[in-house]
């Protein structure tokens, strides 16, 4: 028998990882997961858009719009951070990050910060904003290199059915 060639690429298993992490976030609005990676491939990182630990999802608004304090943009930790923030322990220095969404500026300074070296995202939705347009100018004073990623398939569907294991 001869080995699979449909496999999925490391661009498209990390990005997936991203974005069923993603699927843990509560933003009824925009899910978000980004997952960091080493040099050997490996994930040492991982995260989704939530509010800080110890702050209940159902007392924090989740609004766009409206009072800034009563709105989720003061309150809600971003994927990038948070994949950060949750890595396993290791020196992040050359590291790439896979993220569903181009990092904002604040993710940028905390990417730059962790020694991260490579963005990979799969939207760029707000390109052009003000927050996307200081991320790029940090990103590219920093040398951190970032690209849209590549992928050859457009959709991975998962099954929980023990038959289709
Ligand atoms: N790179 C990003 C950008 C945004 N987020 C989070 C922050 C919010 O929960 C949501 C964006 O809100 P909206 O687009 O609905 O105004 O996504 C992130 O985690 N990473
Ligand atoms: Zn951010």
């Amino acid at each position: 028998m001869s080995k699979r060639t449909n496999y999925i690429s490391w661009d498209e298993y990390f990005m997936g990882v991203a974005l069923l992490s993603a699927k843990r976030s509560k933003d009824p609005a925009t899910q978000v997961g980004a997952c960091i990676v080493n040099n050997k491939n490996k994930i040492v990182g991982a995260g989704y858009n939530g509010l800080p630990a110890g702050c209940d999802d159902n007392e924090f608004p989740w609004d766009k719009q409206g009072d800034f304090l009563e709105t989720k943009y003061p309150y809600v930790c971003h994927a990038e951070l948070n994949a950060i923030l949750n890595n396993i322990g290791m020196d992040l220095h050359g590291c790439r990050i896979y993220t569903a969404l181009f990092p904002c500026n604040e993710c940028a300074k905390a990417i730059i910060q962790s020694g991260i070296t490579e963005v990979i995202y799969l939207s760029d939705k707000y390109n052009g904003s003000d927050t996307s347009l200081a991320s790029r100018r940090m990103l590219d004073t920093a040398g951190v290199q970032y690209r849209k990623v590549e992928v050859h398939i457009s959709k991975i569907e998962l099954s929980f059915e023990e038959k289709d294991v």
